[in-house]
């Protein structure tokens, strides 16, 4: 039992004022969700949040910084594919007209409508989740035995992997240029995104358990490509060489990304 005296009372509904102001003004996620539970205390407790936290650092972090990771890298190798990229931000974003030196100045600029209008932008961030996938294996259990729809059995406890990675790459998939790095494949004659079936492009996986945060992480690499490539231009320090990636939960990059950056003027590209 807790006991509260009026004093007591006034303090920690001072406190509660005090926390909710402060949550107010920062924008973290942790922050909104906590604001959130001022307003409705039962809404989840302690550990509810803690798992959430965990679902985004354990599956949100290196997700999308190996996937930002491998475009920076495709886009050095192709400069055509980089220079229209920021011509489309650019368009999008403060027009052909307008220089936008500073980030807090250009980050202002990239509204809702803005950052959905990057058609080009998306595709090209899924073409590199196609050719990179952040979780290039993922390694399923068997319930109960059951029949694949392709007639192959399985037993209860055999574990099955489906890969990213191997059917990115499948030319009876993609066509004879499965290999090749080409962000138009995923547009129409309009310039629209055109995505493909899940079962097709596995990368966030498929069917109930598909990736939560599919929408949340296209939003957080769409905004921070469209700042690096607003302001800067991206070379590899070496122009011929090449990265290898390293096997595990998620595709890594076998070294370091050596890259040469250079601020982006409006006039050129
Ligand atoms: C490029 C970025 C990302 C990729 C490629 C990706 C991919 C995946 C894949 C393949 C799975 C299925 C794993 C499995 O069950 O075997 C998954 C699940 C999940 N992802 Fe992502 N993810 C990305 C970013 C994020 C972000 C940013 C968040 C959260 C902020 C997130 C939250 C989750 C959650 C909560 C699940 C579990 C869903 C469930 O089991 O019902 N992911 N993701």
């Amino acid at each position: 039992m807790t006991l509260c005296t009026p004093s007591s009372t006034r303090r920690s509904s001072r406190w509660a004022e005090i926390n909710r102001n402060s949550y107010a003004k920062k924008e973290d996620i942790l922050s909104r969700f906590l604001l959130e539970r001022e307003k409705d205390p039962g809404c989840f407790d302690n550990k509810y949040l803690r798992d959430i936290i965990l679902n985004f650092v354990i599956a949100g972090r290196d997700t999308t910084a190996g996937t930002l990771s491998w475009f920076l890298y495709v886009l050095c190798k192709d400069q055509r594919i980089q220079d229209k990229i920021a011509r489309e931000v650019r368009q999008a974003t403060t027009g052909d007209h307008q220089d936008v030196g500073r980030v807090r100045e250009f980050t202002a600029c990239l509204t809702e409508g803005a950052i959905g209008s990057m058609h080009y932008l998306h595709a090209a961030l899924t073409e590199t989740l196609r050719l990179y996938p952040a979780v290039p294996v993922d390694v399923k259990c068997c319930f109960s035995d059951d029949t694949l729809p392709d007639g192959h059995a399985v037993r209860r406890g055999d574990m099955v992997n489906y890969q990213p990675y191997a059917m990115g790459r499948m030319k009876f998939l993609w066509g004879d240029d499965a290999d090749e790095f080409r962000p138009e494949r995923w547009l129409d004659d309009d310039g629209v995104f055109v995505p493909e079936s899940p079962y097709k492009f596995t990368a966030f996986q498929a069917g109930p358990r598909i990736c939560l945060g599919k929408e949340f992480a296209y939003r957080q690499m769409k905004i921070f490509a469209a700042v690096l490539l607003y302001l800067f231009r991206f070379e590899m320090s070496e122009h011929n060489s090449t990265v290898g990636y390293r096997p595990m939960l998620t595709l890594k990059m076998d070294g370091p990304l050596y890259v040469c950056v250079s601020p982006r003027r409006s006039t050129g590209n």
